[in-house]
């Protein structure tokens, strides 16, 4: 797989070179590439944003710069990510759907967003995704992209050692994931449910589902299928 990113703070993303990604990186299994928007733009004050028509607060990114830079990126076989507060909302599907494709390029916003004309003329040319992390106000879409980008990056093959772990976590089977529990089994008065320690794993395993069951009742019960 090969990640870009197009970015004002393409500092911002020194950080891909540790952690789960760097190894990932270092074995080959993903290319990243990280680009600054500012590098696309002509004059004197490499100029990215502009007042929006219409009036209101605040600077909207120019589509000139943005055209150049991921015209110079996309492919037929890219799928375009444009982290926004009005995007659908990114979920664990979304990430299993991403961690398959060959190339994603992803579309760091800054102040209001960026001209509305980019997700369309893009949209008529490749597959172009607008997502949401959250309902809440950040001030780029370099957050998000990182978040995406873990999300996405452990799910792709060679990058997690025991692939085992992907599979018993939150989110991944729709539910909330079971308490988990380790050594001691006493600790300041608090015991570890006796099931886990009883050496039965028909009993361990029941018990647990029925704690995911419980949890997503309590917590996200959004996330329970109406039937
Ligand atoms: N608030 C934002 C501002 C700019 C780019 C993305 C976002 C975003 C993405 N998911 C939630 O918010």
């Amino acid at each position: 797989m090969r990640l870009d990113i197009v970015t004002i703070f393409p500092e911002f993303f020194g950080v891909l070179d540790v952690s789960l990604l760097g190894r990932a990186r270092a074995a080959g299994v993903i290319e990243v590439g990280v680009h600054d928007l500012r590098d696309h733009t002509h004059d004197r004050h490499r100029t990215v944003d502009d007042t929006p028509y219409g009036g209101g607060a605040g600077m909207v990114m120019k589509p000139e710069p943005w055209g150049e830079a991921l015209d110079a990126l996309l492919t037929p076989r890219s799928v375009l990510i444009v982290p926004s507060p009005a995007g659908h909302p990114f979920t664990q599907r979304q990430a299993r759907e991403l961690a398959v494709r060959e190339h994603l390029v992803f579309a760091c916003g800054r102040y209001e967003g960026i001209d509305q004309r980019v997700v369309d003329h893009y949209s008529e040319r490749t597959e172009v995704r607008v997502l949401s992390i959250g309902d809440y106000v950040l001030n780029g879409g370099e957050v998000a992209t990182m978040a995406m980008i873990e999300a996405i990056a452990r799910l792709v093959p060679g990058v997690v050692g025991n692939p085992e772990s992907l599979t018993e976590e939150s989110h991944e089977d729709g539910l909330l994931e079971y308490p988990s529990y380790t050594k001691p089994a006493s600790w300041r008065g608090l015991e570890v449910p006796p099931v886990l320690l009883s050496g039965n794993h028909g009993a361990v395993a029941d018990w647990r589902r029925e704690q995911q069951l419980a949890r997503t009742r309590a917590i996200r019960p959004d996330l329970i299928e109406k039937p």
